[in-house]
C-alpha cells in the first residue's frame, strides 16, 4: 500500500510526537469511560438512600471537574496530532519540488501542469489528512470501542454485551464494500479534478489568442463538460461516503433494541441492578463516535490511498539526468563537443549529428541555421537538460557528469528564445541568479543590456511589478531584462539563444558591444541575424542538424557558400532599410 509506505516512514521519523498524542489520547478514552460508570454508581447509591445532597453536590462537582479537564486534554492532543500531519504536507511538497527540478524536459513534454498541480495540492492534502485526522480517527476510535466493550463485558454483563455486538459484524461487511468503492470513485474524482485544472490553466495561458479566435464559446463549452464530469466523479464518492451513516446508525439500532429489551428482562430478574442498565446503555451511546471513527477513517484511508498511488508514481519516475557528479566548478571555461548523434526521447531521426568544436575560455562561439537546424538543442546539451549517449561534451578538461547538477547549472548563464520571467518586480528579476545585488549593480547589468530609456519609463524603476510571465513587458523588454540577469550572474559562460532578434539594430550594435567586453566569459549565441555573430571568434553553420559550415566570418565569407550568401543578403536588406528610414 502506497498510503502505509508514506505514512510508516513518517510515524517512524515524527514518532516522539505521535507516542505523546496517543498518550493523552489514552487517558482521555479512560476518562471518557469512567464517566458513564460513575453516573450508573451515582444512580445506585442515590435508590439505595446513600447519598446526602452534600454528597451528591460533591460527585457532581466531581463529574464537572473531570469533564473540564477532558476539555483540556483534547485540545492538547489536537494540536500535538494535526500540528505534526502538517509537517507531513510540507515534507511531501518539499520531495514534489525536489524531484521537479531534477526531471528533464522529457518529462515536462509527456505532463500537463495542471495536472502536476492538483497532485502538489490535493493529493498531498489528503495523505496529509491520513496523517492526522486518519491516525485520530483510528487510534481514538479503537480505544474507546475497546474500553466501552471491556467495560460492559467485564464490568456489567457480557452475556448482553455480546448480544448487543451481534449488528455489528453486517455494520463491518457495509462498510468493507463501501471503502472499496470510496477509493475507486476518489481515484476518479481526483483525475478529473487534474484534468480540469490542467483546461483553467491553460484557458488563462491562452486567453488573449482564444478571444481574438473568437474561440471564447467553445472552450467554455469544453469547460464545463470537463467541470461537470468532476462534479460528477465528485458526487459518486460523496453518495458512497453517505452510505456509512446509515450503515451505523442501522447497526446501533439494532443494538439499542437488543439492549433495551434482553436489558430490562435482566433487570426485572435482578440479574443487573437499573444502575448497571443506565451505565450499559450509556457505554452503547458512547460507541456511535468509535462507529462513526471507523466508517470516517476507512473513507481517509481509502482517500489517501488513491492520491499516495498518484504521487508515489510522480516520485518515481525515471530521472534521465542522474545527479552523480563530484566535481564543484570548472577551473577554466573551456567547451569541447565531441557528439556523434543526437536524437530527443521518442523522435524517429537525430536533432544533431557529426558535431565537433573546441572553443577555449574567454572566446565566442556563433551558431546560425536555418529554423529546426538544431542550434537550440546544441544549447540545451550543454546544459544537460537531455542525457547524450552518443557522443560526449567537456567543460573545464572534464566530462559534463563529473559535475554535480547545480555547478553545473551555476556555470551557465542562459537566456532561451522564450525567457521566463516571474511575477515579481524588475529588479527581483534580474537579481535571481544574485539575490544579494546592490541596485546600483542591477541598474549596471540592465544598463549593459540596453534596457535604461525602458527602465526610465517604467513608474516605479526596479520596483516595478511586471505581472505573471513579464506580461507587461514586450518581448523584445522581456529578452533584454533575460540577458541582464545573465551578465549580472556570476557564471562564466553565457548562452544566448536568438536573444538579439527582437532588438534593433542599433541596440544589437551595443549589446554586442556589451558582449565584447565579457572579459574572460566564454560566450555561446545562437541567431538568426548573422550581424550579431559576425564578430564571434569561430562560427558553426548547422543545416538539418549538420555541420555544413565552420571558420571565422571572413573565412566563411571567403568559402562562398551558404553562410556568405544569407550574409549578403542581409546585408543588402539591411542597407535597404537603413536608407528607407
Ligand atoms: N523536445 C523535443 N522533442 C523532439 N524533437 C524536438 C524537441 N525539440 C526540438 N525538436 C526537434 O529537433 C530539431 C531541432 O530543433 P531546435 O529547437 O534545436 O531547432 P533550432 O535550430 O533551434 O530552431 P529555431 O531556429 O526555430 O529555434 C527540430 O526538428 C525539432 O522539431
Amino acid at each position: 500500500m502506497a498510503l502505509a509506505r508514506f505514512l510508516r516512514a513518517f510515524f517512524l521519523q515524527h514518532r516522539q510526537a505521535y507516542f505523546g498524542a496517543i498518550g493523552v489520547l489514552l487517558i482521555v478514552g479512560v476518562l471518557n469511560m469512567a464517566l458513564p460508570w460513575w453516573v450508573g454508581r451515582i444512580i445506585d447509591a442515590l435508590r439505595a438512600g446513600e447519598l446526602d445532597t452534600h454528597a451528591l453536590l460533591l460527585r457532581v462537582a466531581l463529574l464537572g471537574m473531570v469533564g473540564l479537564l477532558l476539555y483540556g486534554l483534547r485540545y492538547l492532543w489536537r494540536v500535538r496530532l494535526f500540528g505534526t500531519s502538517y509537517r507531513l504536507g510540507i515534507e511531501l511538497r518539499d520531495r514534489f519540488y525536489a524531484k521537479l527540478t531534477r526531471l528533464d524536459p522529457g518529462f515536462f513534454q509527456h505532463h500537463r501542469s495542471g495536472d502536476l498541480l492538483a497532485r502538489a495540492s490535493q493529493d498531498i492534502d489528503a495523505i496529509e489528512t491520513a496523517a492526522g485526522e486518519g491516525v485520530l480517527s483510528s487510534v481514538d476510535g479503537a480505544l474507546t470501542l475497546l474500553l466501552a466493550l471491556g467495560v460492559m463485558v467485564v464490568g456489567i454483563d457480557a452475556p448482553l454485551a455480546l448480544l448487543a455486538l451481534v449488528p455489528f459484524p453486517f455494520m463491518a461487511w457495509g462498510f468493507y464494500r463501501v471503502a472499496r468503492r470510496v477509493q475507486t470513485h476518489f481515484g476518479e474524482s481526483l483525475e478529473r479534478f487534474s484534468q480540469l485544472n490542467d483546461r483553467t490553466q491553460e484557458a488563462i495561458g491562452g486567453l488573449r489568442m482564444l478571444r481574438q479566435n473568437s474561440l471564447v464559446e467553445a472552450e467554455i463549452h469544453d469547460f464545463e463538460t470537463r467541470a461537470r464530469a468532476h462534479t460528477e466523479a465528485n458526487f459518486r464518492v460523496q453518495r458512497m461516503e453517505a452510505c456509512y451513516d446509515p450503515v451505523v446508525l442501522l447497526a446501533l439500532a439494532a443494538a439499542t433494541l437488543l439492549t433495551l429489551t434482553v436489558g430490562s428482562w435482566r433487570y426485572l430478574t435482578e440479574v443487573i441492578t437499573l444502575g448497571q442498565l443506565t451505565s450499559f446503555t450509556l457505554y452503547l451511546v458512547t460507541l456511535i463516535w468509535p462507529m462513526f471513527a471507523l466508517g470516517w477513517c476507512l473513507n481517509i484511508l481509502q482517500r489517501g490511498e488513491a492520491a499516495a498511488r498518484r504521487l508515489d508514481e510522480f516520485l518515481d519516475e525515471h530521472e534521465a539526468i542522474v545527479d552523480h557528479g563530484h566535481r564543484s566548478h570548472p577551473a577554466t571555461p573551456t567547451l569541447r563537443l565531441d557528439i556523434a548523434s543526437f536524437t530527443y526521447p521518442g523522435a524517429g531521426s537525430p536533432a544533431l549529428r557529426d558535431l565537433h568544436i573546441e572553443l577555449p575560455a574567454g572566446h565566442t562561439l556563433g551558431i546560425v541555421g536555418a529554423t529546426g537546424s538544431g542550434k537550440s538543442t546544441l544549447l540545451r546539451l550543454l546544459l544537460r537538460q537531455y542525457p547524450l549517449t552518443d557522443g560526449t561534451i567537456y567543460l573545464g578538461g572534464n566530462e559534463l557528469s563529473e559535475y554535480t547538477l547545480t555547478a553545473l547549472r551555476e556555470s551557465f548563464a542562459w537566456v532561451p528564445q522564450d525567457p521566463w520571467l516571474f511575477a515579481a518586480t524588475l529588479g527581483e528579476n534580474v537579481a535571481l541568479g544574485r539575490p544579494d545585488a546592490t541596485p546600483a549593480e542591477i541598474r549596471h547589468a540592465l544598463d549593459q543590456a540596453a534596457f535604461t530609456t525602458d527602465l526610465a519609463a517604467l513608474p516605479q524603476g526596479l520596483e516595478t511589478r511586471i505581472g505573471e510571465r513579464g506580461i507587461t513587458l514586450s518581448g523584445g523588454q522581456r529578452q533584454r531584462v533575460a540577458l541582464a540577469r545573465a551578465l549580472l550572474s556570476p557564471a562564466p559562460i553565457l548562452l544566448l539563444d536568438d536573444t538579439l532578434s527582437a532588438v534593433d539594430q542599433g541596440t544589437e550594435r551595443r549589446l554586442l558591444d556589451t558582449l565584447a567586453e565579457q572579459q574572460g566569459r566564454t560566450c555561446v549565441i545562437v541567431s538568426h541575424r548573422l550581424s550579431a555573430v559576425a564578430g564571434a571568434d569561430y562560427l558553426l553553420v548547422l543545416s538539418d542538424g549538420r555541420v555544413v559550415e565552420q571558420g571565422n566570418h571572413a573565412a566563411l565569407l571567403a568559402h562562398e557558400g551558404h553562410y556568405a550568401r544569407l550574409w549578403r543578403y542581409q546585408q543588402s536588406h539591411r542597407n535597404q532599410q537603413e536608407s528607407t528610414s
